[in-house]
C-alpha cells in the first residue's frame, strides 16, 4: 500500500494553524489572567468605597495608547472594537452597571454606545434625553447617552445636567462618543453622542470641557463665539443655544481640561450672566 505524500500546500496550512492555535491559547490565558487583575481592580475599589467603576479616562489613555503602538495589518477599528470588549466586560463585571440610551430625532445613539460599552453591559433605550438625565439622576442608570443638541431644543438636555442638590455629585458629561469613529455603526445614521454620569472627573491628557453660560438676548451666536475664542485660547465652539426667559443659553465645548471646582473662566466678563461648568472627557481620537 502506498501512503499519498501530503501535498505541500496543506502542510503549509496546518503549520500555520498550528501557530495561530498556539497563539491562541496564549490570547486567551492572558486574558483570562487580565481578567483576574481587574476583579483584584475592582475589590480596591470596593474596599476604598469608590463610586467611580468606569474610568472613562483611563479607558481612553489606554485606548490612544494602542493605537499609538499600534502596527501590521490588523484594522485600527478591530483593535479598538476587542479593547472596548473587554474593557466594557470587566466594567460589567465590577458591580452594577447599566446604560441608558435616548432616542433622539437625529439618528441612533445605540450602536455608539454598544461599541464603547460592549455586549456585556445592560444596555436600554429610555426615551427623550431629558428622561435619560433622569433616570441617571436618580440612580436607575449608571449611564446615559444622549445626542449632540441642536439649536433652540425645548428643554435641552445640557439645561438639566451640572448642578447637583446637597452637595451630591451632579450628573455631568463624562465621554464623548465614539471617542474613535463610528465604522461599525449601521449606515449613517449613526449620531455623535454624551455619556452623562455622576463620576469624579479626571484628566485624559487631552480633554475637553463641556459648559453652559447665559447672556441677555441681545448677544449673537458670532459675539458669543469671540467672547469664548478670548477666554478660552485653547479653542472653543458653540455647539448650541437655548431661550429661556429673558436670556439666552449657550453651549460651549473648549478643548482643555478645566477643574469642576475652578472659577468660570468669563468670571470678568459682565455680558455672562452664568456660567455652568457641565462635564470634561477625552477629546475624540484624531478629531
Ligand atoms: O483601571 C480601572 O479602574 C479598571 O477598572 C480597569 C478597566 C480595564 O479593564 O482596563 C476597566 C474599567 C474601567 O473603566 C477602566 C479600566
Amino acid at each position: 500500500m502506498t501512503v499519498p505524500m501530503p501535498i505541500p500546500e496543506q502542510t503549509g496550512l496546518d503549520a500555520l494553524r498550528a501557530e495561530i492555535d498556539s497563539l491562541d491559547r496564549q490570547m486567551q490565558e492572558l486574558l483570562i489572567r487580565r481578567f483576574e487583575v481587574t476583579r483584584e481592580v475592582a475589590n480596591l475599589k470596593q474596599s476604598q468605597r469608590s463610586q467611580n467603576n468606569w474610568r472613562p479616562s483611563r479607558q481612553a489613555q489606554l485606548l490612544r495608547g494602542l493605537v499609538e503602538r499600534h502596527r501590521g495589518t490588523c484594522p485600527q477599528t478591530a483593535l479598538i472594537r476587542i479593547w472596548q470588549e473587554i474593557m466594557g466586560a470587566s466594567l460589567a463585571l465590577q458591580g452594577p452597571f447599566s446604560v441608558g440610551v435616548a432616542i433622539a430625532d437625529t439618528g441612533d445613539l445605540w450602536d455608539i454606545a454598544r461599541d464603547h460599552f460592549g455586549n456585556v453591559a445592560p444596555m436600554g433605550l429610555i426615551g427623550p434625553a431629558p428622561q435619560v438625565v433622569g433616570a441617571v439622576t436618580e440612580g436607575d442608570i449608571a449611564v446615559g447617552i444622549v445626542p449632540l443638541p441642536n439649536d433652540g431644543e425645548e428643554m435641552p438636555w445640557w439645561r438639566l445636567i451640572g448642578v447637583g442638590n446637597d452637595g451630591e455629585t451632579p450628573v455631568r458629561a463624562v465621554a464623548r462618543l465614539p471617542l474613535f469613529g463610528a465604522e461599525g455603526a449601521r449606515g449613517n445614521a449613526a449620531i455623535d453622542g454624551f455619556a452623562l454620569a455622576r463620576l469624579t472627573i479626571e484628566p485624559s491628557g487631552q480633554d475637553r470641557c463641556l459648559m453652559a453660560v447665559e447672556t441677555s438676548q441681545e448677544v449673537s451666536r458670532g459675539g458669543i463665539a469671540a467672547l469664548a475664542g478670548k477666554m478660552l485660547p485653547a479653542g472653543a465652539r458653540v455647539l448650541a443655544s437655548a431661550i429661556e426667559n429673558d436670556g439666552r443659553w449657550w453651549l460651549i465645548e473648549a478643548d482643555q481640561f478645566l477643574p469642576v471646582e475652578s472659577p468660570s473662566p468669563f468670571a470678568t466678563e459682565s455680558q455672562i450672566r452664568h456660567y455652568v461648568h457641565l462635564g470634561c472627557y477625552a477629546a475624540p481620537y484624531g478629531a
